[in-house]
C-alpha cells in the first residue's frame, strides 16, 4: 500500500531507478509533498521505502539494532563486502570506539587538533599567498579535502602519517572511488553482484596502498601489546582500535583488518566533514556581512578563556549557529538513517504499517530541512537561526544545548537521530569550528564572481560542494 514514485513493472520499473538515479532530489522531494508518512523509489536492485513523517522517524530512532539495522541499511547503500569489506556490518566496533574514545581525545587532544589546523592551512593556503601577494584564488573543495584529511588523521594516525602526502591522498581517493563503485555495483542484481562486485572492487588495491604506510605501525603497535611494553602508547585509533577489538573476533586484531578499519573510518570522517566545510566557506564567502559579527565571536571567547580550549568554543554560538544552518540548508544528502529490517517477522510502525523482513527503509533529510513546517523561510540561509533559537531557549530558562550543532532533533537530521546518530559528530564540529575560525582569524576570502555562491552538485542522492569553484584568500588586514 505504500505508494511508489514511478512504475512498478520488473522491466519498467528497472526504467524508473535509472530516471531516479538522474533526478533522485525531485523525486524524493515529490514523494515527500505527496505522500505521508511514507513513500517508495526504485532502485536498480531494490524499492527503498523512504519515511517523510517525523512520527515514523521517530520509530525508527527507536528500533534496536536486531529490528532495524543501520550497519545492514548503510553497508547496502555502499555495497560494503566489494568496498570497504564485510567486517563493516558484522562487526562495528568502530563505531564504539568513534564515540568513546575520539569524542573523549577531541577535548582532550584539542590543541593538536588545531596545530593541524594551523599547519595544514599554512602548507595549502599560508605558502601561496607568501608566493603570490594579494589575492589569491584556490580550488576550494580540493584544498579543503587536504586540510580535513590531515586535521583528521592527526587524531588516527599521527602528525608524520598525517603529512605524508601519498597516505593523505590515499584517504581521499580510496573514499571517492568507494562511493563510485558502490554506484556501479549497486545498479546490478543482487544475482550478478558476485561477479562484477570483485572486477570493481577498490578493496585490494586501497588496502595494500594503506599498507605501506599502516603495517609497519601496527606491527610495532602489536608487538609491544603483546610483549606489554611499559613504552605508553600514543593516545590515537590505533590504539583505541587494538585495546576495544573484540575478544572473540581475534581475527580483528590483525594487520590486514586494521588497516581496513582505518581506511572504512578515513571513508567515514573526510568526505562528510570537508564537503560541509566548504559549504559553509561559500556562505562565508558569499555573504560577507557574516564576517566582522563571527570574527568578533571568536575574538571575544578567545580572549575570554585565554586560547582554544572546549570552553572557547562553547562560547562560540554564531561560529554553531552558521555550521549548523550551512549543514541544514545543504546537508550531504537527500536521505540518510539508512535500516534494513532483520527481524523474520518484519517491523511494524506506530501507524500500524508493516514492512517484511529485508526491507530497505530511509529517511528524507534534505526535505525535511527545507519543509516550512519546521523551519520559517526554510528556503533562505540564515546564517544565524540557530543562534537566535538557542537565545529564545536559553530565555526560557531550559539547557542551551538543544539547537548545537551536534544535538540532532526531528527537524535535524543531517547526523542521523537516536542512538545511531552519527558517533563522530563531536569531532566533526570540532574540526569544522576551529578551522573556520582560522580563516576568520587569518584571511579575508571572497568568491570569483562576487556574491554568487557556487551551487551545490548533486549525485544521486548525494549532494555535494561545487567542485570547481574557487574561493580567493588574501591575509588578513592587507589593503
Ligand atoms: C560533518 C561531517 C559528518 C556528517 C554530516 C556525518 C553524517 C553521518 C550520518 C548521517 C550517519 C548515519 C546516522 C544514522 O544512520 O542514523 C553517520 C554515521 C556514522 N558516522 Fe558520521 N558524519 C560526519 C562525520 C563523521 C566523522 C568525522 C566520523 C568519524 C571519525 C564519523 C563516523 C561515523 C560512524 C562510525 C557512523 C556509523 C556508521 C555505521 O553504521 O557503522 N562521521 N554519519
Amino acid at each position: 500500500a505504500v505508494p511508489a514514485m514511478g512504475p512498478e513493472g520488473i522491466f519498467s520499473s528497472y526504467l524508473g531507478a535509472l530516471e531516479y538515479l538522474k533526478n533522485a532530489p525531485k523525486i524524493i522531494q515529490k514523494g515527500y509533498n505527496q505522500h505521508k508518512p511514507m513513500f517508495r523509489v526504485p532502485y536498480p536492485d531494490k524499492w527503498m521505502y523512504v519515511l517523510s513523517s517525523a512520527r515514523l522517524i521517530a520509530d525508527l530512532r527507536k528500533a534496536p539494532e536486531h529490528e532495524l539495522s543501520p550497519a545492514h541499511g548503510f553497508g547496502a547503500t555502499l555495497a560494503v563486502k566489494y568496498t570497504l569489506g564485510m567486517r563493516f556490518v558484522e562487526t562495528p566496533y568502530h563505531e564504539m570506539v568513534v564515540r568513546r574514545e575520539l569524542t573523549r581525545s577531541s577535548n582532550e587532544r584539542l590543541l593538536d587538533v588545531w596545530d593541524e589546523v594551523v599547519c595544514a592551512f599554512g602548507d595549502e593556503v599560508g605558502v601561496k599567498l607568501i608566493a603570490g601577494g594579494g589575492w589569491v584564488a584556490l580550488p576550494a573543495l580540493e584544498t579543503v579535502l587536504r586540510i580535513v584529511s590531515r586535521t583528521s588523521n592527526r587524531l588516527f594516525v599521527g602528525v608524520e602519517l598525517c603529512r605524508n602526502a601519498d597516505y593523505r591522498d590515499l584517504t581521499i581517493e580510496y573514499a571517492e572511488n568507494v562511493i563510485k563503485r558502490a554506484r556501479i555495483i549497486n545498479l546490478f542484481p543482487d544475482a550478478l553482484k558476485p561477479i562484477v562486485g570483485p572486477l570493481v572492487s577498490p578493496l585490494r588495491r586501497g588496502t595494500s596502498r594503506a599498507s605501506k604506510h599502516l603495517a609497519p605501525i601496527i606491527e610495532e603497535r602489536l608487538r609491544k601489546e603483546e610483549t606489554h611494553d611499559e613504552d605508553v602508547d600514543p593516545n590515537d585509533l590505533i590504539s583505541w582500535l587494538i585495546t576495544h577489538a573484540p575478544a572473540d573476533s581475534p581475527e580483528e586484531k590483525t594487520i590486514p583488518a586494521l588497516i581496513q578499519r582505518i581506511m572504512q573510518i578515513n571513508f567515514l570522517a573526510v568526505h562528510t566533514t570537508a564537503n560541509s566545510f566548504t559549504q559553509a566557506l561559500y556562505h562565508l564567502a558569499a555573504e560577507p556581512r557574516y564576517v566582522a559579527p563571527l570574527r568578533e565571536e571568536v575574538e571575544a571567547a578567545l580572549s575570554q578563556e585565554n586560547g582554544w580550549s572546549k570552553a572557547t568554543l562553547g562560547r562560540c554560538c554564531k561560529l554553531d549557529s552558521f555550521l549548523r544552518e550551512s549543514q541544514r540548508f545543504n546537508g550531504v544528502s537527500a536521505i540518510n538513517m539508512h535500516r534494513k529490517v532483520l527481524s523474520p517477522s518484519g517491523f511494524t510502525f506506530s501507524d500500524g504499517t508493516h514492512l517484511p523482513m529485508g526491507t530497505y527503509i530511509t529517511a528524507a533529510t534534505y526535505a525535511t530541512h527545507h519543509d516550512e513546517g519546521n523551519y520559517q523561510d526554510a528556503e533562505k540561509f540564515d546564517g544565524f537561526r540557530f543562534a537566535r533559537m538557542r537565545e529564545a531557549e536559553e530565555s526560557e530558562g531550559s539547557g542551551s544545548s538543544k539547537y548545537q550543532m551536534s544535538t540532532p532533533d526531528p527537524a535535524f537530521l543531517a547526523f542521523g537521530l537516536g542512538k545511531h546518530a552519527c558517533p563522530g559528530r563531536f569531532f566533526a564540529v570540532t574540526e569544522l569550528k576551529l578551522m573556520l575560525a582560522y580563516i576568520l582569524l587569518q584571511y579575508d576570502i571572497r568568491l570569483e564572481e562576487e556574491g554568487v555562491r557556487p551551487p551545490s552538485e548533486w549525485f544521486g542522492t548525494t549532494c555535494g560542494a561545487n567542485r570547481s569553484a574557487k574561493v580567493l584568500f588574501r591575509k588578513r588586514f592587507e589593503t
